[in-house]
């Protein structure tokens, strides 16, 4: 068996498009401001990729950038001031900030309405409590790609591997509310290879590179590497260990080209959701 390839970059063009789609037919554009802080390269180029999606699919959209010495209580300000402004119905605010500003504050700073990345302790509590509200953009993306590999969740193991706020602890509350059975590993899961090989679906969203090996694979399980890692060589990877698990896996989403464009698709998806929320429309 060879696994077949999960294409992030085909489903996240196509929800794109359907987005740019029903934006058309408002009559009206949904507005997302991004909030960078400071210099950090990479997310230079996610949020002008952002920027570039969003004004594709019919969003206004803008990036506010501010200087690396903001103080948090500057960058509060900002967010305040756009959460009163009635034209924007999206804010994000780019991580990681500059180590002097706490993303906590950040990010609760967010009014929970406009808070598309999902991250809002209001928003996490209302997934966390089967209630709708705003979920963030790289689980729900995994989400996507499972149900267009065609993966039962119903009844289905699950494994998400890390427990971050942003990602692994919304995904399984995302596959716990597809009935799926759900566990939660961690740095400190005993017999983690145990644990992923009872499986039927993989989320590997831990942050080292080719953790998870092909021999931890239940034949027959859909595998989604949520890992973007940079090695020294420059090549990107994911958290699994790709060729090793093609044998095992029914399929998987590569690095790169799996869950990391449907992030930003995503984003999109949840603009318009707190857009036509918000406007009662
Ligand atoms: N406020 C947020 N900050 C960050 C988030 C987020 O969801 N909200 N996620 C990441 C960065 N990110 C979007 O912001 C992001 C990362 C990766 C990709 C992507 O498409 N990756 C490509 C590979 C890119 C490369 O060549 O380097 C892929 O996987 O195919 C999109 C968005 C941290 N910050």
């Amino acid at each position: 068996m060879t696994a077949t390839l999960i294409d992030g970059k085909a489903v996240a063009a196509r929800l794109r498009a359907g987005l740019a789609t029903r934006i058309a037919g408002l009559g009206w554009a949904p507005g997302l401001v991004v909030v960078r802080v400071g210099e950090d390269p990479a997310s230079g180029v996610y949020v002008r990729n952002k920027d570039k999606a969003a004004r594709e699919a019919g969003f206004a959209s803008r990036t506010r950038h501010l200087p690396e010495a903001t103080t948090e209580a500057e960058l509060l300000a900002e967010i305040a001031a756009l959460n009163a402004d009635p034209a924007v119905d999206g804010i994000l605010v780019q991580l990681p900030l500059p180590a002097h500003i706490r993303a906590e504050a950040a990010i609760e700073a967010v009014d929970p309405a406009k808070d598309v990345d999902g991250f809002h302790p209001v928003n996490a509590g209302r997934l966390a409590s089967g209630l709708p509200g705003l979920v963030p953009c790289t689980p729900r993306g995994a989400m996507h790609l499972l149900a267009g590999a065609g993966a039962t969740l119903r009844g289905a193991r699950a494994i998400v591997i890390g427990r971050s706020q942003i990602v692994g602890r919304p995904m399984a509350q995302l596959l716990l509310g597809a009935d799926c059975t759900v566990t939660i590993a961690h740095s400190r899961t005993a017999d983690l290879p145990g644990e992923c090989r009872r499986a039927d679906i993989v989320v590997a969203a831990v942050g080292r590179p080719e953790m998870v090996r092909g021999d931890w694979i239940k034949p027959g399980a859909v595998v989604i590497d949520v890992g973007i890692n940079r090695l020294e060589s420059g090549k990107l990877v994911g958290d699994v260990a790709f060729t090793e698990a093609l044998p095992h896996a029914r399929a998987i989403t590569p690095v790169p080209g799996g869950v990391g464009p449907m992030t930003i698709a995503c984003l999109l998806e949840n603009t318009l959701e707190a857009a036509l929320a918000r406007r009662g429309a």
